[in-house]
């Protein structure tokens, strides 16, 4: 599902080169869940930022749909991105001038595969039915995440981005979002690379994967 050859990078900051990884390969294989750790500050968002697209390594290959997403033009980019890979950001990125019921459509719609179906099914199973009127700032963090996790399940993509899709949440609803966050995703039968700081919710998922001192492990 998800290749990734030689990936390095590097930020030119004002006191310097900041170096943050070399030489990071590794597959995802479909409907596989990932667990990314490290410490603070070690480059996990930077590293999911650029499997999906959204930021430049130095090197190295991300092959999706055996396509080289590094390489593409921003258009065949932005379709490769819209087909196959669903994100869910530390930020959870809602669109405040939109309804959730508005929200969630938003990515199936631009990808052109919207499932009424699917969508009722998560409303129910992330407990929105109740919410659909209303928008953002209305809602609790947690309300925010499951409707960031519906936004990004609905496209079915697959391939899953998740960063600390949980971080705002007490351990019990981190547990309990997660829990359905990973039986949809069986349903679709995606893959997911979730970054995440609990052993608990990594041991809920297939494997971990470690980023020290600039390498995976
Ligand atoms: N655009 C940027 N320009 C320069 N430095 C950056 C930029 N974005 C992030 N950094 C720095 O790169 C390092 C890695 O950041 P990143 O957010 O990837 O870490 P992280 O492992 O996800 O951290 P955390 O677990 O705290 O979220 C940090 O030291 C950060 O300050």
């Amino acid at each position: 599902m998800l290749h990734v050859v030689g990936l390095a990078k590097t930020y030119l900051t004002s006191q310097g080169p900041l170096p943050l990884f070399s030489d990071v390969s590794f597959d995802i294989q479909p409907g596989e869940s990932v667990a990314l750790m490290g410490e603070s500050g070690c480059g996990k968002s930077t590293l999911l930022h650029i499997l999906a697209g959204l930021e430049q390594a130095d090197h190295g290959q991300v092959l999706i749909n055996q396509q080289d997403l590094t390489q593409l033009p921003d258009r065949q980019r932005a379709q490769l991105r819209r087909h196959y890979i669903g994100v869910i950001f530390q930020q959870l990125n809602l669109i405040p001038s939109l309804s959730i019921q508005d929200n969630l459509a938003f990515q199936a719609r631009l990808a052109g595969n919207l499932d009424a179906d699917w969508l009722q099914h998560l409303v129910s199973t992330l407990g929105l039915a109740a919410l659909l009127q209303r928008y953002p700032a209305q809602l609790s963090g947690g309300q925010q995440q499951r409707v960031a996790i519906g936004r990004a399940l609905l496209a079915k993509t697959p391939l899953l981005l998740a960063d600390e899709p949980t971080g705002s949440l007490d351990e019990a609803n981190a547990e309990q979002v997660m829990a359905l966050m990973l039986t949809l995703i069986k349903e679709t039968g995606s893959s997911l690379l979730m970054v995440t700081h609990s052993a608990l919710l990594s041991t809920q998922l297939d494997r971990t994967m470690i980023l020290k001192q600039g390498r995976l492990s």
